[in-house]
């Protein structure tokens, strides 16, 4: 092998750092002589914290500046979590492979005490700034007060003291990466609180032509979960929505064959439009469209223009 290094580059939060360590280490057992660095990168999500994420706008605020640092040839691939990966890719650089997927579920942090959401009193403060987690605990419990809070996994459990809540929610995956599963109150069932695109799987990005980079970081592909994310990430290019939007989407794979769990609603929840569909694995990415096409004949079109017009009027405001 002639190659000698392989850059990484990184957000510095905790769980990118977890995440881009993770593949260093699996690189270095697989290749004892490959030297293997870690370039911490800020990113504009990193930079603005006190403006809820749905109001700051924009696809791919946790990727841009490391991709951009890729194509100036400074790193080599860059570590993401799957979820915050944008549907469309910069000239020159593609997503080269999606690795096996974590507890793709979503969970609870609740106030000592409580077992479950479900008996928490009327108007209990629930703290996410995920439209998404915002929408689905809505539906269910429209009494519900969702209130926004943003920050990594570590300040976003310290709020839930500090700020008063009832409860947080997050994602297990990163829980679980951080050492923070004992923390967890309660698992929110894929049925109850549909993951968000991608949740819980890592992808990696690199320069399209780097033949020899490519074939290095080719092993971490996992083919169901590629496919399944496939499938998932169709489904929200089909709709043209970033994370700012309650969209959903959940792949499983069995056999040969994919199924699909597409939502689209609105973000007081009361609008909730949910279906499933199941393919062929080799037509992952057509089972995708045609679910977003499904939904959008349901009334998914009318919802997401609700939306888009909220933001823009939100985000105008912010400028006065
Ligand atoms: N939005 C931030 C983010 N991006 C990825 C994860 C961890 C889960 C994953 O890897 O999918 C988290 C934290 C969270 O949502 O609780």
């Amino acid at each position: 092998m002639s190659r000698k290094t392989l850059r990484i580059g990184t957000r510095a939060s905790q769980l990118a750092l977890w995440q881009a360590n993770w593949v260093k280490s699996c690189l270095e057992q697989r290749y004892p002589d490959l030297e293997v660095t870690l370039t911490k990168i800020k990113t504009q999500g990193d930079r603005i914290l006190d403006v809820p994420l749905a109001m700051v706008g924009g696809k791919g605020l946790f990727v841009k500046e490391i991709e951009e640092a890729m194509l100036r040839d400074e790193v080599d691939i860059a570590v993401h979590s799957m979820k915050d990966v944008p549907t469309v890719f910069p000239e020159g650089l593609a997503l080269r492979c999606i690795t096996e997927r974590e507890d793709p579920r979503d969970i609870l942090v609740l106030r000592p005490g409580v077992a479950t959401w479900r008996e928490l009193p009327q108007g209990a403060r629930i703290g996410t700034s995920s439209l998404r987690r915002k929408s689905q605990m809505l539906h269910e419990r429209p009494d519900l007060h969702m209130l926004d809070i943003r920050g990594n996994v570590e300040t976003r459990l310290r709020k839930l003291t500090e700020e008063d809540l009832d409860g947080v929610v997050l994602a297990s995956a990163g829980m679980k990466r951080l050492g923070f599963a004992a923390r967890i109150s309660e698992y929110l069932a894929p049925e109850v609180m549909l993951p968000a695109i991608g949740q819980g799987a890592l992808g990696l990005e690199s320069r399209v032509d780097d033949a020899e980079i490519n074939a290095l970081i080719d092993f971490f592909n996992h083919s169901e979960t590629a496919y399944a994310v496939t499938a998932e990430r169709a489904l929200l290019r089909h709709l043209e929505g970033g994370c700012q939007v309650p969209i959903a989407a959940y792949g499983t794979v069995s056999g040969d064959q994919v199924r699909l769990t597409g939502l689209v609603a609105s973000v007081d929840g009361r609008q909730f439009l949910k279906k499933t569909l199941s393919g062929p694995v080799a037509e992952a990415q057509a089972l995708g469209v045609s679910l977003a096409e499904d939904l959008l004949v349901m009334g998914a079109d009318k919802i997401l223009n609700e939306v888009y017009q909220h933001e823009t009027f939100n985000r105008d405001r912010e400028d006065v």
